[in-house]
């Protein structure tokens, strides 16, 4: 919202001097006074006289009536009807996109001036004529940018969803498909309004627009041409108002489009300057000799129209060579966050608010972006979950690898499809020199994700992230996977971090788990000592809901609250069939409860003692 203000305050300033222009007082912008011809500013004239003595500062002023009038009804025009046209023509196809968006072609092969002459011609200059001019040549645009849109909306899951629910279309195009191309049509109309401006200028100063005497700032810049050597600033104030009302235009439609996405939000720049500035200055972290990762005190703060909110905050963990530590919290406790936030990924409303994080001897989190690149795909790589949206369509499959190898390493595209040929043996592709011709669509999930794990590996890193990478699979495929990612930490030492909700995974992959609840490491240690003598409520919470033998699963009472309701003190207090008074009286720290292990839990040592007398 904050980008809205100066734009907006801009933009109304001028639509207000051009709306109030009768109230002001202004001397008859008409009126001619050939003794005070070119005269400079004086008294009531404060930016002088033009040609025929007329007051320039009131021409301007009643310029912007007709210029922004014309510019703003024409685009308006266009917008409606263009974007309705694309809508019916990219959601219907067959002969509405005949009627509605390929008819706007036979508009895009007139030269805009053969256009506007053809129609003065017929009707007579005047704003009128303008209007209808400049509104014709904006159609297609509007058209063409909502067509491509509706086009590629089409194919979301969410359209298919409501559709699948039995929406009518006409509910569907205006309550799914429109906002989400709401934003590209914004800036389609910031486009046409400033262009609307200027071609009016155009047409005003080509003798085709607004009829002489009347004002508007295309003819006042065609009345100056005449004397720009004798008044020279009789030219520069028109183009000066005209500059500044078409970047303030700009600006503002690019903050609207900002605004009604409400994936975005803000551009507030993911370091601190102090942290650009300071990257080499951070004391490292003391890590055991064969960390990979250290992670200390990761906090991520994002703004949202509620305020900013810290989805993650004081995350710290280690993960060794050749070591897998699964992250493992329900929907929303901040595990995608913290990886991304690690790979440098963050959206641009997010920031890092506090952390570090080394790999090896560099620190991430405040490593300028071009270094975070080089380190992307090369020494830390990331497997996601859906293979499908992450795979390039149009691509083949060996390309791709191919070209992860090539975009960290000189080597000839000959030898790299020669190392991805190796890379799909490795992971398990039979076959490799068919299936690297293969497009994703003709590759199964299973497929398509061993692809996935060629590329992230293509560079050897020492550091895999994988994010629910078996979610999307079937759970025969899932056991292959897991398999092996297994064999492949195995086999070259490398450290994964795997991400997520399901403990069986869990206990089949990892070493080491690390349990999120609502942004924080409420319990981490070795996946042997935290299965068998969980520490953390939470963690025996989650254990207890995993289904097993005859034993009917117990669910958690409440859900994660959202980051904007964090409780005070502990977060799983409010679902805490042991919490105290004293849970909730302040933060509490992660405290280690042995080697490699911590708890963040005000009663941890109670509990672990009552359990101990008490056997399951
Ligand atoms: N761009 C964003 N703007 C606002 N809130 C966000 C944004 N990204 C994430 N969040 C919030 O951060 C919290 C953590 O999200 P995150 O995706 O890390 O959860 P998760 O544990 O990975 O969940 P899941 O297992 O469902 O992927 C959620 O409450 C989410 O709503």
């Amino acid at each position: 919202m904050k980008r809205l203000l100066i734009p907006g305050t801009l933009v109304a300033l001028i639509l207000l001097a051009a709306l109030a222009a009768p109230l002001l007082g202004l001397p008859d912008p008409v009126r001619q006074d050939i003794a005070h011809r070119l005269a400079g500013p004086m008294e009531g004239s404060p930016l002088g006289r033009d040609e025929f003595g007329r007051d320039v500062f009131s021409r301007l002023i009643w310029g912007a009536r007709t210029s922004l009038g014309v510019a703003f009804a024409s685009a308006l025009i266009a917008g409606v009807i263009g974007t309705a046209f694309g809508l019916i023509g990219g959601w219907f196809r067959g002969l509405g996109e005949l009627l509605t968006v390929r008819s706007m072609d036979v508009i895009l092969c007139f030269p805009p001036v053969l256009l506007a002459l053809l129609v003065v011609t017929l009707m007579g200059p005047g704003a009128g004529t303008l209007i209808l001019v400049l509104s014709v040549l904006y159609l297609p645009g509007f058209a063409r940018v909502t067509y491509a849109e509706v086009l590629s909306a089409r194919s979301h899951d969410y359209v298919e969803a409501v559709r699948a629910l039995g929406a009518p279309a006409p509910r569907i195009l205006l309550r799914t498909v429109l906002p989400n191309v709401a934003g590209p049509v914004l800036v389609q109309l910031s486009l046409a309004v400033a262009s609307a401006v200027v071609l009016e200028s155009g047409l005003s100063f080509l003798g085709l627009g607004v009829v002489p005497p009347a004002p508007s700032w295309g003819l006042m810049i065609r009345g100056a041409r005449a004397t720009m050597e004798q008044a020279p600033m009789l030219l520069f104030w028109p183009c000066a108002v005209l500059t500044l009302t078409i970047l303030a235009m700009n600006l503002l439609c690019d903050a609207l489009r900002d605004a009604v996405d409400p994936r975005t939000g803000g551009t507030r720049s993911r370091l601190r300057a102090r942290d650009r500035l300071l990257p080499g200055l951070l004391p490292a972290a003391k890590p055991a000799p064969d960390t990979v990762l250290a992670v200390r005190g990761l906090t991520v703060e994002i703004d949202t129209p509620r305020g900013p909110i810290r989805p993650v905050q004081d995350v710290s963990f280690d993960v060794r060579a050749g070591e897998t530590l699964a992250i493992v919290g329900e929907s929303g406790s901040g595990k995608s966050v913290t990886t991304t936030a690690l790979m440098g990924l963050l959206p641009s409303v997010a920031r890092i608010a506090a952390g570090e994080a080394w790999l090896g001897g560099t620190e991430l989190l405040r490593l300028p972006e071009e270094g975070m690149r080089r380190l992307r795909g090369g020494a830390m790589s990331m497997v996601f979950q859906d293979p499908m949206s992450s795979l390039n369509p149009v691509h083949r499959t060996g390309d791709q690898v191919a070209e992860a190898i090539l975009a960290h390493r000189p080597i000839s595209r000959a030898e790299a499809w020669r190392q991805a040929e190796a890379l799909f043996r490795r992971v398990g592709i039979a076959d490799p020199e068919r299936r690297m011709r293969a497009f994703p669509h003709e590759m199964s999930g299973g497929m398509k994700q061993r692809v996935m794990i060629a590329m992230a590996l293509a560079n050897r890193p020492k550091l895999l992230i994988c994010d629910e990478p078996t979610t999307a699979l079937d759970v025969t495929v899932q056991a292959q996977i897991l398999d092996l990612l297994a064999e492949l930490r195995r086999d070259t030492g490398t450290a994964i971090i795997f991400i997520t909700h399901s403990l069986g995974v869990v206990a089949e992959i990892a070493d080491r788990v690390a349990v999120m609840y609502a942004g924080q490491i409420v319990e981490q240690g070795s996946v042997a000592e935290v299965f068998q003598a969980p520490l953390h409520p939470y963690t025996r919470a989650l254990l207890a809901a995993v289904p097993e033998g005859d034993t009917p699963p117990a669910g958690i009472p409440g859900i994660v609250p959202p980051p904007h309701a964090f409780p005070e003190g502990c977060r799983f207090a409010p679902r805490c069939a042991h919490a105290r008074p004293k849970c909730s009286a302040g933060a509490l720290p992660l405290e280690e409860a042995g080697p490699g292990r911590d708890v963040r839990c005000a009663r941890w040592q109670e509990l672990a003692c009552r359990s101990e007398e008490v056997p399951a």
